[in-house]
């Protein structure tokens, strides 16, 4: 990766450099930029995550704080942050991913990964999930990328930028003293986590530690001043990737929705610090691992958005290849309807009030291609895992932990240890020939998947292309 430059903003800051040398830069996200480093006083390797985004840090750090007593939830040493700089989260240092795991696989592997490799997998993802939603945190862009793993093996859910607390389904905590936001000037310096004994109404699995600041929780409160102008003038200043495989905070620009002739069909609800009503954006999450809930622009859905991005995670581990890479959001939705057949009030009672539902229709589905045919060579065990999440009713999906409770992960071949598991050195970096690439459309257009949906309007957008079914 690239060398240290002093040219990298986190260079000023010395409240960092005195106790962390900073080695090279791992990797940058949307909002952020991280950075190896070893803490000074013991050798500790770390990572330093600089997040340029007020809100994606706050979540994040309100996130982790909660669940930091969970094995397979990343760890957070410590954090700075500011009045007028950016926060910068000290967390635990993991080499590598599941996307690298699954490339790795597909690449040398002569048999991809193992059942009993996929079950220690899908076990570790299983509790990190657990923990998120015990604690009532929605994670929103779980992904194979998000999926750090230590170089001996253990997973961890990470990028928590996106993250909510819900304080019932489908309503967020409300900030109750929004105009009090304050910004300490002084750099905060955690204290040690503190654990706090379990009680009858704590998770029921783990204690419950938290990285507690010097600092008060003021801090973490959201902004006051982000507005729905200042929502939309930062996503603006965002690229329109052509790669499904990015988040949408990346993809949903107003220029995209202007350019797009189905403008109207998309209900892209701000989530700005004045809106104490409860409503949710449907903007979130990865399109790939987006639930269809989402995609029909639903603003109060729950912690079943992580479970259809698990169980779109899982048939990546059976398949090595994502399950609907979409490459607009109509897409991604035509290719679940597809599989799944047409959302209708017999598949999903109620599916008529989500806000995009009148908006975006496809022709009637006879023979749904299902996902026994998605995954042609796995077992019926396997195949009935994915169904139990990947399904539109989200009331009917399974929860983390009823998954746990699977006889699947009790029979053979039984889940190999942690220590097992194969683990590539590194993490690759982004694959330029993802499916969720423009050309790749061509070919499936060429390939008549979508003949079953009747005729088709391509148009440009200049961005890329919208698709209009009939
Ligand atoms: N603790 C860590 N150890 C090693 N690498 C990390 C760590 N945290 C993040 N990274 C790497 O840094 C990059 C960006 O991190 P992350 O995805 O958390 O940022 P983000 O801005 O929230 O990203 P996104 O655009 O996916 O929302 C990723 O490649 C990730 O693998």
């Amino acid at each position: 990766m690239d060398p240290p430059s002093k040219s990298w903003s986190i260079f000023s800051r010395t409240e960092i450099t005195q106790r962390y040398k900073i080695l090279e830069q791992v990797g940058s996200g949307t909002y952020s930029d991280v950075y190896k480093a070893v803490r000074l006083s013991d050798g500790l390797t770390v990572a330093l995550k600089e997040v340029h985004d007020y809100q994606s840090a706050f979540r994040e750090i309100e996130a982790l704080q909660i669940l930091q007593s969970s094995p397979n939830i990343i760890a957070l040493h410590e954090y700075f942050w500011r009045e007028d700089e950016d926060a910068v989260l000290v967390l635990e240092f993991l080499t590598t991913d599941l996307a690298s795991v699954i490339k790795e696989a597909k690449r040398n592997w002569d048999n991809g990964i193992s059942v009993g490799e996929i079950k220690r997998w899908m076990i570790q993802i299983l509790h990190g999930v657990d923990a998120c939603h015990r604690n009532s945190i929605v994670h929103r862009d779980l992904k194979p990328a998000n999926l750090l793993i230590s170089s001996d093996g253990v997973l961890k859910l990470a990028d928590f930028g996106q993250a909510r607390i819900l304080l019932e389904p489908g309503f967020v905590a409300e900030d109750t003293n929004l105009h009090e936001q304050n910004i300490s000037n002084q750099t905060w310096t955690p204290q040690q986590p503190e654990t706090i004994p379990q009680t009858d109404n704590s998770c029921l699995e783990y204690s419950h530690n938290q990285v507690q600041a010097t600092a008060s929780k003021e801090h973490l409160r959201e902004p006051y001043d982000f507005t729905a102008k200042d929502f939309m003038d930062e996503t603006d200043k965002e690229t329109n990737f052509p790669d499904g495989d990015t988040s949408c905070l990346a993809t949903c620009t107003t220029s995209d929705i202007d350019d797009d002739p189905f403008k109207s069909s998309y209900s892209y609800e701000l989530e700005a610090g004045e809106d104490t009503s409860g409503a949710l954006t449907s903007c979130v999450g990865t399109r790939w691992f987006r639930a269809p809930e989402l995609l029909y622009g639903s603003t109060n859905y729950g912690q079943e958005i992580d479970l259809w991005s698990l169980g779109c995670i899982f048939a990546e581990l059976f398949n090595l290849e994502p399950l609907f890479p979409g490459t607009s959001d109509i897409d991604q939705l035509s290719r679940i309807v597809y599989v799944l057949g047409n959302l209708t009030e017999e598949t999903w009672q109620g599916c008529q009030k989500l806000p995009d539902y009148g908006k975006i229709s496809f022709s009637n589905i006879k023979n749904p291609l299902g996902l026994e045919a998605c995954l042609p060579n796995r077992s019926s065990d396997e195949i009935s895992i994915l169904k139990r999440l990947i399904c539109y009713d989200p009331s009917s999906r399974a929860t983390a932990m009823e998954l746990l409770h699977e006889k699947y992960f009790n029979e053979d071949p039984l889940p190999v240890p942690v220590t097992e598991l194969r683990v590539p050195s590194t993490k690759s970096g982004p694959d330029e020939a993802s499916p969720g690439g423009w050309c790749d459309y061509n070919d499936i257009n060429l390939d008549s998947d979508f003949d079953e949906f009747g005729n088709m309007d391509i148009s440009s957008t200049g961005t890329g292309f919208s698709i209009r079914f009939s």
